[in-house]
């Protein structure tokens, strides 16, 4: 469902007040002004809130649900459906508290699907198998049946190779065995057949498992001294026409990593409990554990937790139901209050609010945002993410008066939970939490590389979004409908490393495409659609020289746009050799291990042949497909939508 931007807009326009509103908005040029009158507007029409809103009785309905969900959990697992054994067990999971017995019931009892789950790669329903054992022993998890998963365990370690981890099991539940209720005899029998596994571990040989480890790739040329997730070969710089800019100070070649950036701020997106919370892990997994106190937020751990929590999320802990409730989007809305909560608190009352007011007087003068008086750059994350551009003029009055009422409406709660803000200083503060909510719907609601994603179907390179970030250093790129950088790696990976995907002199600005490409569509349709979605008329050389879609984009190499004569065979020759290459099938199947042949084509195209030029089109369009790997990840052999 479309998020309702037009929400207070209705409400004001019932009480016939819409058209002085608008025009009172309009007339208000500061963002303080802006939010003290939207504050002030909702409390005389009685919109403020009083009171938080509470989860109660929906959780605790879910919580009655629990004891018929394991039931069923039981008729699926007995029947062998294993998937739906694991879906209604993840529920039971979701709706129980950590360190109750019915939660460890669930986890129990998930374990033994994650180790009967053949839909998965072996090593992965292990580990997760161990994970909810181990979880299910940490939550009362009754004694006298504890020796049942100690020696789950033991053969789950055993598989896995580990001899050493299965003994230490295997004799756990050697010990947990007098507690379990059996006969004398079953209890000799149980314990002879335990001592039979400890004696074929000794005999099973050591397996190195290999883990699969995300090699991070290192910035090329090393670390920007002051912005340390930039690359050395660039400099900040302002352009006349795209404001604050990234810019080279050394030729960059394709395939050079020019930015390694982590999302600054980031939440799962509400559909998907496939992913932890805790936003410097988001980690992709089955096993999920809900914050025990809203239930609306999960983790892969209990230390993601714990950090989630030193980290803010003690402090929207109270309030999330009540965002949960609010027009607009949730996941932005709820986004733009971890942003806030972290902030505020990291840097205290009077420190926030210094800031806050400097930045949001001068973000309006693109060099001066985030550089300081003696002009060099302040590399923190909340000052380049805060002074973002984000076209608040071109902002429809609907969105503007919806933003300024929902932020109004936000701090509401926000003091309602206990945050203490002096009058004085309430409406710049709270002007932030709009401008936040600002920034968030223009850089992160709509540009799809800022969510990671997993594919959506498995035989198509389409995704989906399962998380909203904020990555700051990204952010400072501009957009050319001719990109001459690009995300690359898995589009779910957490940290997004950007390369170069054409040769980029010094001097040149590095462009990002923030989703139009001018091969794909024509300078109308792309006009229309970066003016709809991010409010600026795009001044790319390819729509500065209207340059043709690319059905219409030169084949042949002509005086016309041979811009060194004397080197037309070699350049008609390694044409040649491009086309015969790129049809072959070997090729379409690993362009990756083409890669240095790629960039030396299209390096001696970019120095001799006018574009656009289909051959070297064709050729920036390998190097992207070779350096994105969207990788098939176990998780998503299942559809396991919770
Ligand atoms: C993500 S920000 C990029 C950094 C921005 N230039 C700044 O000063 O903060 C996106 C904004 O940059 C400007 N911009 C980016 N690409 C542009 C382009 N091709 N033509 C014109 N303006 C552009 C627009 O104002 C856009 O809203």
């Amino acid at each position: 469902m479309d998020p309702d931007f037009s929400f207070y807009s209705r409400r004001f326009r019932m009480t016939g007040s819409l058209d002085n509103v608008y025009e009172t908005l309009a007339g208000l040029d500061s963002p303080e002004l802006r939010f003290a009158y939207a504050r002030d507007l909702l409390k005389v029409h009685g919109m403020l809130p009083t009171e938080l809103m509470r989860p109660g009785k929906e959780l605790m309905i879910k919580r009655e649900m629990t004891d018929k969900l394991l039931r069923i959990g039981h008729e699926h697992f007995h029947g062998r459906d294993f998937v739906l054994a694991l879906k209604t067990y993840t529920k039971c999971v979701k709706y129980t508290e950590p360190g109750t017995v019915q939660h460890a019931y669930a986890l129990a009892y998930r374990s033994a699907v994650y180790y009967h789950l053949w839909k998965l790669p072996l090593e992965v329903r292990y580990e997760l198998c161990l994970t909810d054992i181990r979880r299910a022993i940490e939550s009362q998890y009754p004694t006298q049946l504890l020796y049942k998963l100690y020696e789950q365990a033991g053969h789950t370690e055993y598989n896995l190779g580990r001899g050493e981890k299965a003994k230490l099991n295997y004799s756990e539940c050697l010990k947990r065995l007098d507690d379990g209720v059996m006969t004398a005899e079953q209890r000799s029998q149980h314990k002879k057949l335990i001592k039979e596994y400890i004696k074929k571990c000794d005999d099973l040989e050591e397996r190195n498992i290999p883990v699969d480890q995300h090699s991070i790739e290192k910035l090329s040329g090393g670390k920007h001294p002051v912005i340390p997730a930039l690359s050395k070969l660039v400099k900040l710089q302002c352009s006349p026409t795209m404001g604050r800019g990234v810019f080279a100070t050394e030729d960059i070649n394709p395939g050079d990593v020019v930015a390694v950036d982590e999302p600054y701020i980031s939440g799962a997106s509400l559909h998907n409990s496939l992913l932890c919370h805790y936003d410097k892990c988001m980690k992709l997994t089955c096993s999920i554990i809900p914050c025990p106190n809203c239930s609306l937020v999960y983790f892969c751990s209990k230390e993601c937790m714990q950090k989630a929590n030193e980290d803010g999320h003690a402090l929207e802990c109270p309030i999330m139901f009540s965002i949960k409730s609010l027009p607009g989007d949730i996941n932005l809305n709820q986004l733009a209050m971890r942003w806030f909560v972290r902030e505020y608190f990291k840097l205290n009352l009077i420190n926030y609010y210094v800031l806050v007011k400097k930045l949001l007087e001068i973000y309006k003068e693109p060099m001066v945002r985030g550089f300081s008086d003696s002009h060099v750059y302040n590399s923190e994350n909340f000052v380049t993410a805060f002074s973002m551009h984000c076209n608040e003029k071109e902002i429809s009055m609907d969105l503007l008066l919806f933003y300024f009422c929902l932020g109004a409406v936000m701090f509401e709660y926000l003091m309602i939970s206990g945050i203490d803000i002096p009058n004085s200083y309430l409406n710049t503060i709270g002007a932030s939490l709009v401008r936040m909510l600002f920034i968030l719907d223009t850089h992160c609601r709509k540009l799809t590389v800022n969510a990671p994603c997993i594919p959506a179907e498995l035989t198509k390179r389409s995704t989906l979004p399962i998380a909203y970030s904020l990555y700051p250093t990204i952010y400072l790129f501009n957009h050319s409908c001719d990109p001459n950088i690009r995300c690359s790696g898995d589009m779910s990976d957490r940290i997004r490393v950007m390369k170069a995907i054409q040769p980029i002199p010094k001097g040149s600005q590095l462009l990002m495409s923030y989703g139009v490409d001018f091969k794909k569509e024509n300078k109308e349709t792309r006009i229309n659609e970066l003016s709809d979605l991010f409010k600026f008329n795009c001044e790319c050389q390819a729509c500065v020289e209207n340059w043709p879609i690319n059905c219409y984009t030169p084949i042949r190499l002509t005086s016309l746009n041979l811009l060194n004569v004397n080197l037309a065979d070699t350049i008609t020759k390694e044409c040649k050799k491009f086309m015969e290459l790129t049809t072959n099938e070997s090729f379409k199947q690993a362009p990756h291990l083409h890669l240095n042949y790629l960039y030396d084509f299209l390096k001696l195209l970019f120095c001799n042949v006018k574009r656009p030029f289909k051959l070297y089109e064709n050729c920036v369009t390998w190097i992207c497909i070779a350096h994105t790997s969207v990788k098939i990840k176990d998780l998503e052999l299942l559809d396991l939508s919770l």
